[in-house]
């Protein structure tokens, strides 16, 4: 079997006749990758067409573990072992924290690690929280909820679009340090970040993307030192290291 846990080969997506993945080839392998790029380049298009979540329309390939999953309805391509934390959570408002990972949990059969107990072991906050409407959520709990709900189905592979969006540092810390603990249980994660900070943080293998195609295999330490990168590909003023 092939090393990389997913493969994507001459992916092209659109929205109509938007065309936004033009081609796109990349290899996940057990080591987190991070997509980062200026917005708009295509990274949230990516997540969708790994999960299968339409629009867009697509064509290439993608492989999981060497089998085609580009076509396949999301719920297969969960079931196969990709979960998802999208950008913005969506997260259902009128639900409370426990019946969003009741209601998940209900449709798997127990299998593997993550039960909702192990969620609240892992986020004893939301434990705390069970009762509360999502909507009263803070913003980082409504995060621990869309990672938990993400677990929940026990994934090989966790993709998160932007989990530190709106979030305040200290909070981004927290999610940098479980991101750490979860790859150091052995989840693969690929993870797209504006955050340079947390992406590097988090991922030492970093993907740039740039209109649609992948412009740039790096390292974090790489990219950190290159502040001329760093203005070319993200527009950013370099960090402090
Ligand atoms: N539903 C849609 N309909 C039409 N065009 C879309 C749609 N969603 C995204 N696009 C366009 O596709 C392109 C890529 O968007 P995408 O959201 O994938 O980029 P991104 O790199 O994730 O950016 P951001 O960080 O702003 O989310 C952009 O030009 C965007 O305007």
């Amino acid at each position: 079997m092939s090393e990389q846990v997913l493969e994507i080969s001459g992916l092209d997506a659109y929205y109509g006749s938007a065309h936004v993945l033009h081609g796109l080839s990349a290899s996940i392998g057990q080591r987190t990758t991070g997509i980062v790029g200026r917005n708009g380049m295509g990274k949230s298009t990516l997540c969708k067409a790994i999960m299968g979540i339409t629009p867009p329309r697509a064509r290439g390939s993608i492989r999981l573990d060497g089998e085609e999953i580009l076509g396949k309805p999301s719920y297969d391509i969960c079931r196969r072992g990709i979960a998802y934390v999208p950008q913005g959570r969506r997260i259902f408002s009128s639900l409370s924290t426990d019946e969003h990972l009741r209601m998940l949990s209900r449709k798997l059969a127990t299998r593997g690690q993550w039960t909702i107990d192990a969620v609240y072991d892992l986020y004893p906050r939301l434990a705390e929280r069970r009762k509360v409407g999502a909507a009263a959520l803070s913003g980082g709990e409504q995060q621990m909820l869309a990672i938990g709900r993400a677990l929940l189905t026990n994934p090989k592979l966790l993709v998160m679009d932007e989990p530190s969006e709106g979030l305040a540092p200290a909070i981004v810390e927290q999610l940098t340090e479980t991101c750490r603990t979860l790859v150091a249980e052995g989840l693969t994660l690929l993870i797209v970040e504006q955050n340079l900070g947390m992406a590097t943080a988090v991922a030492d293998r970093l993907l740039v993307m740039v209109h649609g195609e992948v412009a740039l295999e790096t390292s974090s330490s790489a990219l950190l030192a290159d502040e001329d990168a760093q203005r070319r590909y993200l527009g950013v003023e370099p960090t402090a290291a």
